[in-house]
Order: structure tokens, then sequence, then C-alpha cells
């Protein structure tokens, strides 16, 4: 894992990795070229518990993006220092109420869902009940953010543009669908996750289409 060039943005990333995923989207929605540093989560036992890689990120997850000269970590906070530096395709609606609809979605997923169904805490919870327990707290985050889409949705999470909730939503229907989840009860969640499926920025962020994507599951 070679240490990241000055003045070259580095997203260190996995190709299934939700959150690296998310930031991905966010780049490319604001066209910011940028080069991937793969981190695998499974080689060696997890090249993100590397001595090296802990001093990108303390935490030992990913993604960590170095940019203007810092290393930045936590999805979230690195799309908002994007959204604060690079004003190009603003990915917060100028209305504070739907800004504030858009972070409501966000933390729901980043906080309420995703950190209960990653890698390190399916492997605590041990083999026999990881499945179930996923597809238990994915079900219902669910609930929650179908609801919250029912009160901000237009085309896209909050309106008819695409925001930061998009980018958080999109890569947590994948995790849905990777643990079984019955998504017929969230149609709002479906149908913007179809509306997004072909959309350029998401294709290219995509997991298949990621350069450390093993050649058999494209
Ligand atoms: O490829 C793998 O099997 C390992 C890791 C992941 O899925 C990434 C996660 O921990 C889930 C996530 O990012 O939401």
């Amino acid at each position: 894992m070679a240490v990241a060039h000055q003045g070259k943005i580095v997203l260190y990333s996995y190709w299934r990795s939700s959150c690296s995923w998310r930031v991905r989207i966010a780049l490319n929605l604001k066209e910011i070229p940028y080069d991937i540093k793969p981190v695998s989560l499974i080689k060696a036992g997890g090249e993100h518990h590397s001595n090296e890689y802990r001093e990108i990120n303390p935490m030992e997850q990913l993604p960590a993006l170095h940019i203007d000269g810092c290393t930045l970590v936590e999805s979230l906070s690195i799309m908002q220092y994007l959204e604060e530096t690079r004003l190009q395709r603003p990915l917060l609606p100028s209305d504070v109420v739907k800004r504030a609809k858009v972070r409501e979605i966000c933390e729901v997923i980043v906080s309420g869902i995703q950190p209960l169904q990653n890698l390190s805490v399916l492997i605590h919870v041990g083999e026999e009940k990881k499945d179930a327990w996923a597809k238990h707290w994915i079900t219902r985050g669910f609930r929650a953010v179908e609801k919250l889409l029912g009160s901000s949705a237009g085309k896209y999470c909050a309106g008819d543009e695409i925001t930061l909730a998009d980018c958080c939503l999109v890569p947590q229907v994948f995790n849905a669908r990777r643990f079984h989840v019955d998504l017929r009860p969230f149609p709002i969640i479906l149908r913007i996750d179809r509306d997004l499926e072909r959309h350029p920025a998401f294709v290219a962020a995509h997991p298949s289409n990621q350069p450390d994507c093993p050649p058999d599951t494209k």
C-alpha cells in the first residue's frame, strides 16, 4: 500500500464497501478526477487492520480520501467537505428544510443501518446468526427511510435533484439485496434505486466497475 502522492486526489476504497461507494458516487457526480487505492477488507485478515492503514484511518475502516494535502476519513464528512470545497453540481438543496431532510436520510443509513451490518460487526455476531442479523437491521432501517421518503421524495430522495441522500441510499439497497431483504414493502426506495441504476456517475461507482472487483464476480 504505497503512500498517496501530494496533489493527486486518492480514494482508499474497497469495491464492495458501501461507504467507499457513497464517496465514489459524490466524486463522480461532481466530476472530480481521482485515483483509487484499493484496500482489501478480506486479504490477509483485512488490509484495513494493517499498521500502515491505521495511520491513515485510526478506525481501520474505509474510505479515506487524500485531498488538498489532507487525509479525510468518514464518508459523510468527506462528502460534506467535497460539497463545501467543490461547488459544482451541489449535492445539498438550497432550501434549509430540504437540506435537513437530506441529512436525516443520510444519518438513518450512515449511522442507523450500515454500521450494524458491516463486516466487522457480522464477524462479531458469528457465522450462524449474521445473515438474519443483517436482514433484521436493514429491514428495520428501511421502514424508517421509506416513511421519511414519503414526505421528502420527488424523482429522488429529496425532491427532483440528486443529493447526498441518494449517494447513501443506492449502496444500501445493494446490501439489502445481498442479505435477501424483501424490498417489496419499500416502493419509493425501489423506484429511486431503479431510476439511478443507469446514471453514469452511479454506474462508474458500482462495485462491478471497480479495479479491485474480482473478475469472477463481475
Ligand atoms: O466483500 C466483502 O464480503 C467484505 C466486505 C464488505 O462487503 C463491505 C462491508 O463491510 C459492508 C458494507 O460496506 O456495507
